[in-house]
């Protein structure tokens, strides 16, 4: 049966490090991509590229820095990279469309809709979306900062049966190869462990943004999800009909989790932080470990100014982030019962429920502790 999936395109795989489009790959993995919609799957592509595609063009001679040069770079190469694509699929008489996203477009309910909606109709109709962030109107903290986190979101929205994050490394390895000969593959992940998070090291290339850990962080946004995932290479042709078929050149993520309620997959991957508790070990033991609420008498203090129903960051005092929750105190309700025992708590501030962040409105950072990966 056919299946629906969402292919991930980096920067690295269609560009060439000095800037530009490299037309050959683009119609190299279109190609890939009729081949599959030929075997009865439906196909997304996110694509990256526009920023590297545009920039010598716009006259800079190298990936520019700034984010309002990368944003004028973006806005000539995503018309580069739209008129590549483009051509590659006529040949093929499949329509291609054009969908330009940013994170409030998938945490805002109404648009998340729309933008399903018209997917659907794509898909339908048997057109390939083609989705790059809205890098225009994109910056800081509605930035996506990556494709990868796109990517996954995308698949969770479309409920994909697979994600598929092509990249210029045949897979994830225990170290980045580029400075560690001897890192080894990792053929299947089961379940993201700290040990992941440390292997997983920055781009590579020069055009390249988020390097394997942007990937880690889309894996976990897609498992979560329910949607299992690939990691890897596709240079040769059949490539990438072999990546979906289990036998790629690659890392599979795959995921026993239940796909996280829609409230808990706002929380943690749409929503924005008001402000940050900090906790103690005690309780980043019991939150992360124990699946226990976090009460007040584990939190050292609070900063940035929230109410109850706010999403808050959770660190540690080390400054590491645990995770996101939705608070049941305001920001100074927090500084005034920070370290007290519950029943202390209640005499001193009026909250509809004791537990800072209820366990049911909490999402950690990493999935689970436990390490699974076979080499
Ligand atoms: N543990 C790792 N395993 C594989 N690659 C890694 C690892 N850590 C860092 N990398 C780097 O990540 C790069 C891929 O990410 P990136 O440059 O952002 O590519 P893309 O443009 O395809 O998103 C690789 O070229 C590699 O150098
Ligand atoms: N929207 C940007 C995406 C940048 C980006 O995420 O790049 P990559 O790490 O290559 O996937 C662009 O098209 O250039």
């Amino acid at each position: 049966m056919g299946k629906r999936i969402v292919v991930k395109i980096g920067s690295s795989s269609l560009t060439s490090e000095e800037g530009g489009l490299n037309r050959e790959r683009v119609r190299f993995f279109a190609n890939e991509i009729v081949a599959l919609h030929a075997s009865g799957h439906q196909v997304l592509l996110v694509t990256s590229g526009a920023i590297a595609a545009g920039f010598r063009r716009l006259g800079y001679a190298t990936r520019p820095k700034l984010v309002h040069e990368k944003q004028a770079a973006a806005a000539v190469g995503q018309a580069l990279l739209m008129e590549a694509y483009q051509e590659a699929f006529s040949n093929r008489e499949i329509a291609v469309a054009q969908l330009l996203l940013t994170r409030p477009d998938f945490s805002n309910r109404s648009r998340a809709q729309n933008a399903h909606r018209t997917i659907e109709e794509l898909l339908k109709q048997g057109a390939v979306p083609i989705i790059n962030e809205n890098d225009t109107v994109a910056v800081n903290e509605i930035k996506f900062g990556d494709n990868d986190s796109l990517s996954a979101l995308v698949a969770n929205l479309v409920k994909a049966d697979g994600l598929y994050i092509l990249t210029d490394m045949d897979g994830v390895y225990t170290g980045d190869p580029r400075k560690t000969p001897d890192a080894v593959r990792i053929e299947r992940v089961e379940v993201l462990s700290e040990e992941l998070y440390r292997v997983a090291g920055g781009a590579g290339s020069t055009v390249g943004t988020g390097g394997m850990r942007s990937k880690i962080e889309a894996a976990r946004i897609a498992m979560q999800g329910g949607v299992p995932l690939f990691v890897g290479r596709v240079s040769e042709h059949g490539d990438l009909g072999a990546a979906v078929a289990g036998s790629g050149k690659g890392t599979y993520f795959t995921s026993s989790l239940h796909s996280l309620s829609a409230k808990k997959h706002w929380v943690g991957f749409l929503s924005v932080p008001q402000g940050r508790i900090i906790l103690d070990s005690g309780a980043e033991e019991a939150l992360l470990n124990k699946g226990r609420s976090l009460l007040p008498i584990g939190i050292t203090s609070a900063e940035g100014d929230f109410h109850p129903g706010d999403v808050i960051e959770v660190v540690n005092r080390d400054g590491r982030i645990l995770g996101r929750g939705v608070t049941n105190y305001s920001s100074w309700q927090i500084k005034a019962v920070a370290g007290l025992s519950s029943e202390e708590a209640l005499k001193r501030v009026d909250v509809v429920r004791v537990e800072v962040v209820h366990r049911d409105e909490w999402v950690a950072s990493t999935i689970v502790k436990e390490v699974s990966t076979h080499e």
